[in-house]
């Protein structure tokens, strides 16, 4: 046996009997389970040794690497603690003190270690290992991570335990007391270092932050799927995973509306109109309320019900709690009345359904929006009268025919937090592509903050659609400020290989002037390749190239316009290519189909770009778009065409979003002036109500959609 045989043939023998020990130690935990003192004891207990089972059915090794110090200790590293049956440690959790020199270590500073050593693994049998050897090395080049990056993907995320660099541990590892900004250029390992900060911050923060105290916000469902293993295998599985469409009540999905509508539903202003909209649905009362009681009436004085509404709207609950302190209210004047307690009363139910209705949060806001008279009410001085024109829209018949749009989401959150309080906090929240969100999407996610402390992970550079952001004051304004916000650059590159990344980052001087490109840290298989064909020849172009790189094993990304959709699809079907769509949350298969905007955050051994010019149209930001797409590949890059491979100065759509701060009385009271002063000029007042009704009745006539009098 060679050296390095003998020595692989030690560590294996060091793993296998670690494996035992982890084996033993769960056989342990069941039979505590069977003892357990009573039922639900022995359920978690089995639930535990049943989930540790199943991490080792995972097939990941007992350790990820070792540490040599200066003084002859050997420190096995992995993604649990393992101990003999003396309870001595065979194997540390990558979070412990003790692990730290093996994230931190490098040539210039070792941290008192001789040697660091990886394992590259096939369940727990080691295949091989790499060292660095700090003593010797100089300018050592850490060959596992360059082995790790280069490996194919499949479609779920790994942890990367083994090969955390220094720069990103001190980002996981930083203190949770903060609101803490990661960004960096693509596959900068921002998404893996905000997993990793989690798991650290559950290990070192156990009488603070239980897993299910923390939540975790991604953009699309196929990103939380693409993510949704990386908690688990690190031992976190009850921690929160929810893309941004889920923070909020569950509805039927899928309206489309104009671009422009959209972005004026993202505006924070929209708070405020949702808030004077549902105040104003609590009526006034009449002067005297009569309520019929057995068979005799009694009447409530209105000052005494007014009083009992404006003290009940004055409390700082949620308006459906406040309905019952004004109810509670009411039964007691009526009890005062009768000098007994009322028991159930249908008048005095009537009565508090009339000055306070009952709201459900989707009837609320359909009944808004879809009517002009209630948003113009609610928009007091903060919207033009265009931008109410946009909100105003036909409501559904019946409620559970209503379909919302993607921008009515975070409406329907903030209505649900009005009338019903905010249901669940977090103690730590980490946002994933945080860049994209409008500002009532950072709402949500503020409002479920118990602490402030939040992990927002993004790039600018990347920042696409109505609401993306330029700066990151932007963003953290409407996040909690209660404590103190740290922005974080990243600097190197590991996703992309220094070919592709070359021909992305000829978008950056358009697409966003003042990013800083990453820093590649390694080459990649080849240069990208232009396919430039006729119209005609196009969608079998992509199919061939899809179809090739799949034949060489990898797993591939069709980045698709939604124009070039339809026909890609067909060409795909017409040559036998079985496909996932990745925008109906399907990740896996050989090829995989996805739009640009999903495409975010993922990544694919070999990205096939169709018609760049298409996806530079299809966005405000389109030369960011493109830039997303171009950055998704770990191996190949292929650009299929017709038109322009590098649009740099193709024309993107005109960007929609509403001004942040419009001053409306800039806009109505001029229009306001102008239309009293022509009446005031040629008609007596006695007919200026009437001709008020008749621009009334005009306006709602030149719009169908509006229904008199909703
Ligand atoms: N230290 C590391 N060791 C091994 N792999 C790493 C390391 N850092 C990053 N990676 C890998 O690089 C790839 C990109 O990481 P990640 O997706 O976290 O980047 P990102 O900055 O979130 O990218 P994007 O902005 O494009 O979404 C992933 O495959 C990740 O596992």
């Amino acid at each position: 046996m060679t050296g390095r045989a003998a020595e692989l043939a030690d560590e294996q023998g060091y793993f296998d009997r670690a494996e035992e020990h982890l084996r033993r130690r769960m056989a342990e935990t069941a039979a505590l389970a069977d003892g357990a003192a009573d039922r639900a004891a022995a359920r978690s207990l089995r639930a535990l040794s049943r989930e540790q089972l199943a991490r080792l059915g995972d097939s990941t090794a007992v350790a990820v690497g070792r540490i040599d110090a200066e003084d002859g200790e050997r420190l096995y590293i992995g993604r649990h603690l393992i101990r003999d049956e003396e309870r001595n440690i065979l194997v540390v959790s990558w979070q412990a003190d003790a692990a730290i020199p093996y994230h931190q270590a490098s040539p210039a500073d070792p941290h008192g270690l001789t040697r660091k050593r990886t394992y590259r693994c096939e369940g727990n049998t080691i295949l091989d290992f790499s060292d660095v050897l700090f003593g010797e090395l100089a300018d050592a080049i850490d060959s596992h991570l360059l082995g790790e990056l280069a490996r194919r993907r499949d479609g779920t995320m790994r942890d990367i335990v083994a090969t955390i660099q220094a720069a990103q541990f001190d980002l996981i590892r930083a203190p949770m007391d903060q609101l803490l900004v990661i960004e960096g250029g693509p596959g900068t390992g921002k998404t893996a270092i905000a997993l990793h900060r989690v798991s650290w911050l559950l290990f070192h923060n156990p009488d603070r932050l239980n897993a299910d105290d923390v939540l975790v916000v991604g953009p699309h469902p196929t990103f939380t799927r693409y993510i949704g293993q990386v908690l688990p295998a690190l031992g976190d599985a009850d921690v929160a995973l929810r893309h941004v469409g889920q923070l909020g009540p569950e509805v039927p999905r899928g309206r489309d509306e104009p671009a422009e509508v959209a972005a004026l539903k993202g505006d924070a202003r929209m708070a405020g109109l949702l808030a004077r909209a549902l105040d104003a649905r609590i009526g006034v009362p009449e002067p005297a309320e009569r309520l019929m009681v057995g068979n005799r009436f009694i009447t409530l004085p209105g000052p005494d019900v007014a009083a009992a509404l404006t003290d009940s709207r004055a409390a700082t609950l949620g308006y459906a709690q406040r309905r019952t302190l004004f109810r509670d209210k009411l039964t007691e004047l009526v009890a005062q009345r009768l000098g007994t307690g009322p028991g159930r009363l249908p008048a005095l139910d009537n009565l508090v359904d009339r000055l306070w209705p009952q709201l459900t949060v989707p009837a609320f806001l359909r009944d808004l929006l879809a009517s002009r008279d209630r948003l113009l009410a609610a928009a007091a001085d903060q919207f033009t009268a265009a931008e109410v024109t946009l909100l105003h829209r036909r409501g559904a018949d019946r409620l559970s025919q209503e379909h919302w749009s993607a921008a009515d989401l975070p409406l329907l959150d903030e209505a649900d937090a009005l009338i019903n309080g905010v249901r669940r906090r977090y103690a730590h929240i980490v946002v994933d592509e945080v860049q994209d969100l409008s500002p009532m999407q950072l709402r949500s996610v503020a409002r479920r903050s118990a602490t402030g402390s939040l992990t927002i992970v993004g790039d600018l550079a990347q920042a696409t659609g109505a609401w993306a952001a330029q700066t990151w004051e932007e963003i953290t304004r409407h996040l909690p400020d209660t404590l103190p916000v740290a922005i974080r650059p990243l600097r190197y590159g590991y996703r992309v290989p220094r070919q592709a990344y070359a021909f992305a980052a000829r978008l950056l001087p358009v697409a966003a002037s003042t990013a800083t490109a990453p820093e590649v840290v390694r080459d990649g298989p080849s240069e990208p390749v232009v396919h430039q064909v006729a119209l005609t020849e196009r969608a079998g172009q992509v199919a061939a190239v899809a179809m090739a790189r799949a034949g060489e094993g990898a797993f591939v990304g069709v980045i698709c316009p939604d124009r070039c959709r339809r026909e890609v699809e067909t060409a795909l079907a017409a040559n036998g290519v079985t496909w996932r769509s990745a925008d109906r949350g399907e990740l896996g298969g050989a090829v995989n189909l996805v739009s640009p905007r999903e495409a975010k955050g993922l990544e694919f051994d070999a990205v096939v770009v169709v018609e760049p010019e298409a996806i530079v149209a299809e966005d405000e930001r389109g030369h960011r778009m493109l830039y997303v797409a171009l950055t998704r590949t770990t191996a190949t890059l292929d650009v299929v065409c017709v038109g322009d491979p590098m649009p740099l100065t193709a024309q993107q759509p005109e960007t929609v979003r509403p001004k942040e701060t419009v001053d409306a009385g800039r806009h109505l009271v001029p229009l306001a002036d102008y239309v009293a002063n022509r009446i005031r000029a040629t008609l007596p007042p006695s007919h200026w109500e009437e001709v008020l009704t008749l621009v009334r009745d005009r306006l709602t006539a030149a719009d169908p959609s509006d229904p008199p009098g909703a």
